[in-house]
């Protein structure tokens, strides 16, 4: 399938392009950026930060203006765009028809809209048919969650599923690849962290009660647990890491029966063959100085969700840490995955 990016200038933007050299599905045929990257080469626009080369066939592109116009005979996009434009460009691609895969946030509340995990909530994507933005339904929108919302309900699914959850208390450990490109000055964060993220906190208990909710119908049933977040940005690079403090419906005993939940969940598209879909989607780290951001969040080509330091809690009932590679897992990765499920589903291709 022939796929076009939006954004594609930009951190995500990058990511995909590099993420999809050799899909076995997938072929990237336009890519559209700002007015001030559109009518450039794609070499001379953008400010390439991944540790690979740029392919040749890339840097000769010529980038385009997010216009729908303009992206005739591509059959969806995935957007990494700014949020401050996300809303208006996605719209108009959907309503000219086009599929859109998107990382930004400005869709994710939208009832209609699926704010897809694959592994989570497979079945969310149904909500695609009570789209309104194409008259023959062609267009349509479907995205992923925040990078943090993406491993934290991960590690949540088995023990919402085994054990109910009631509340959590949370603070995440944020990659500075996590702000973009140039992102935080190097002055606030080299040998720091910043105990702060504007905007952070208040999409992740939303995100991940929207993420683990049922679908009757065409309407989400939202689970009610609070979430008590905090944000901060530590010196990683990448890999959002996240210690959670959970209080549960229905405690495990004992530590042994906490890690079997995950031991004995059943992961709803392992037998999907999807090719971004990681092998083991969870990696439960025995040692007490694992997971780290710098020695795993590249593992499973970055779609493994990292867990350790799994305990009972002396303040609600169990505590663990959750990490995950926060551009790939948290951002481009699950997009692909989401739309290597789309296709599978038949509502790509
Ligand atoms: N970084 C991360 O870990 C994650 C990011 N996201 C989300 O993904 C999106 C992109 O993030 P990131 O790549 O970090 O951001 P960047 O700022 O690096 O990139 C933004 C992209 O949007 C384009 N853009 C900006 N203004 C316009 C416009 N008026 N018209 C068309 N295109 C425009 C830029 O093009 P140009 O170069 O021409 O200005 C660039 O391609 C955001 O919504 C972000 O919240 C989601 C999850 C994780
Ligand atoms: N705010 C996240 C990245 C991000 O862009 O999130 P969102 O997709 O929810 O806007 C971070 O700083 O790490």
């Amino acid at each position: 399938m022939k796929v076009g990016i939006l954004g594609a200038t930009g951190a995500v933007g990058q990511k995909f392009i590099r993420l999809l050299q050799g899909h076995p599905w997938f072929e990237i045929e336009a890519l559209g950026a700002s007015e001030r990257s559109a009518g450039k080469k794609y070499k001379q626009a953008a400010n390439w930060i991944e540790d690979v080369v740029l392919p040749d066939y890339i840097k000769e592109k010529t980038v385009k203006n997010c216009d729908p116009a303009e992206f005739e005979g591509v059959d969806f996009v995935f957007s990494g765009l700014d949020s401050s434009v996300a809303g208006e460009i996605e719209k108009a691609f959907a309503e000219a028809g086009f599929p859109v895969i998107s990382n930004a946030k400005n869709y994710r509340q939208d009832p209609t809209v699926p704010l897809l995990v694959p592994e989570i909530n497979p079945d969310h994507i149904e909500l695609i048919k009570t789209q309104s933005f194409s008259k023959d339904g062609s267009g349509w929108i479907v995205t992923n969650p925040n990078c943090v919302a993406v491993p934290l309900s991960l590690s949540l699914k088995p023990l919402y599923d085994a054990f109910g959850i009631e509340a959590l208390i949370l603070t995440t450990m944020q990659a500075v690849s996590g702000a973009g490109y140039p992102g935080v000055a190097s002055l606030d964060i080299l040998g720091n962290v910043v105990p702060y993220i504007s905007g952070e906190e208040p999409k992740v208990g939303p995100e991940t009660r929207k993420l683990l909710s049922a679908l009757n119908g065409t309407d989400l049933e939202l689970p009610e647990f609070p979430v008590q977040a905090t944000a901060t940005r530590v010196p990683s690079i990448n890999g959002h890491m996240i210690s959670v403090t959970a209080k549960l419906e229905n405690p495990p005993a004992d530590v042994e029966e906490l890690k079997a939940a995950y031991q004995n969940w059943k992961n709803p598209i392992a037998d999907l063959e999807l090719p971004f879909a990681p092998k083991s989607l969870y990696k439960l780290h025995e040692e007490e100085k694992y997971p780290q951001p710098r020695l795993h969040a590249d593992w499973e080509n970055g779609m493994q969700l990292h867990l350790g330091r799994m305990r009972k809690a002396e303040v609600f009932d169990v505590s663990f840490i959750a990490m995950a590679h926060n551009t790939i897992r948290g951002a481009a990765g699950g997009a692909i995955l989401n739309a290597e499920l789309l296709v599978k589903k038949g509502f790509l291709g």
